[in-house]
């Protein structure tokens, strides 16, 4: 007799019905690109100790006093626009992709297996979204941060966040986290055939292919989060791939690292220095891409793709353009699909 035979008093926990789920997660971002919308947000991202590492005494009154209230309303300016009709660009296309693999994996599983998403800041939260997988009978989740190279302000946030809804549960499910993917084969496969995909689109062809990553202070590299070496590893291997595959032959590649936020050093080269560099040195043709963003956003469709023209352009270039992230690519979802079943096996 096992104990689900026994008569069930009224109060007994539901019965977990062996289902799993997975669940994809990203940065976050505003309910609307709204002033009040983005400060919330800002004031929750920023105030992840992950994210900036000064101690909340020191940080909490600069954050409320100063950047709460000028940094909203000129990254509301700029989140307008790149405002889609389904929303903010990052969530609509983290739901497409959620959507997509809810059909491919868990339609092929017969509804054993549930793909649903959440946000890190903002909505859907984690923790409601973990409840909702458990409530609907997965007694096991695949925690699916989409982060390709690892960084504790990005990856390990995640993690604290779905051990923080975990904490609070007495029957917890058994819970698997997808390892970063920024030297897997699969990802780095995906990244050449989408690149060579797109660069084929367009009316030129580039001298320069700009990988860029989002920037990190420096420090984190001395303090050993190896996200710098992670970005270089996926660099380098995506050349190495794209010359195995004999793909633009002539390219040159460079790296650089993006969006830097504050005063202290990042990672260098900055994404800005080398657009201006490379119109200055007389490249008339380049395209960016980045690499490290699995669903185009704010850094992309706005710091890249606007800013990042027009700082190539004063400068001397003449053409440019912002390769589109994997996002609902087919090339995309194919990896998505397949790391994520590697991961899931043993359990379907
Ligand atoms: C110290 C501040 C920041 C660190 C560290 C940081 C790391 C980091 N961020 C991403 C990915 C994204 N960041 C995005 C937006 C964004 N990032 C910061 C600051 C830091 N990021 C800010 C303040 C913002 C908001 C916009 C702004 O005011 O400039 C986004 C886009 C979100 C969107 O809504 O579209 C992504 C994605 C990574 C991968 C990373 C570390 C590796
Ligand atoms: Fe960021
Ligand atoms: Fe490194």
């Amino acid at each position: 007799m096992t104990w689900q035979d026994h008569q069930l008093p009224e109060e007994h926990p539901p019965v977990r019905s062996g289902k799993i789920g997975v669940l994809l997660v990203n940065l976050g971002t505003p309910v609307a690109p709204t002033t009040a919308d983005v400060r919330r947000y800002l004031a929750e991202f920023l105030s992840d100790r992950r994210v900036i590492e000064i101690p909340p005494i020191a940080w909490q009154p600069i954050l409320r006093g100063v950047i709460l209230n000028t940094r909203p309303q000129k990254s509301a300016e700029a989140y307008r626009k790149v405002w889609s009709e389904d929303g903010s660009p990052l969530a609509a296309i983290t739901k497409r992709q959620a959507a997509a693999m809810d059909t491919a994996i868990g339609a092929a599983s017969e509804g054993r297996v549930i793909v649903d998403w959440a946000m890190r800041y903002g909505e859907p939260a984690i923790p409601d979204r973990l409840a909702a997988l458990h409530d609907a009978g997965c007694d096991r989740i695949l925690l699916a941060p989409l982060y390709p190279q690892y960084c504790a302000a990005t990856t390990a946030t995640v993690v604290d966040k779905a051990s923080d809804w975990l904490r609070e549960q007495r029957w917890q499910p058994s819970l698997r986290t997808l390892p970063p993917y920024h030297d897997d084969p699969l990802y780095i496969d995906a990244l050449a055939s989408d690149i060579d995909r797109q660069l084929d689109a367009l009316d030129f062809e580039p001298e320069v292919l700009l990988l860029s990553f989002h920037g990190m202070p420096a420090r984190t590299l001395a303090l050993g989060d190896p996200y710098h070496c992670h970005c270089h590893k996926t660099a380098r291997l995506l050349e190495a791939k794209m010359a195995e595959r004999g793909l633009r032959p002539g390219l040159r590649f460079r790296t650089s690292f993006q969006s830097r936020f504050g005063r202290a050093k990042w990672l260098e080269p900055a994404t800005d220095d080398v657009l201006m560099d490379e119109g200055r040195k007389g490249t008339k043709r380049l395209a960016v891409v980045a690499p490290g963003f699995s669903a185009d956003c704010l850094e992309t469709l706005e710091e890249l793709a606007l800013e990042g023209k027009e700082q190539f352009e004063e400068t001397g270039g003449e053409r440019f353009a912002a390769l589109s992230c994997l996002n609902t690519s087919q090339a995309g979802l194919a990896m998505l699909e397949a790391i994520l079943r590697r991961e899931l096996a043993g359990w379907i």
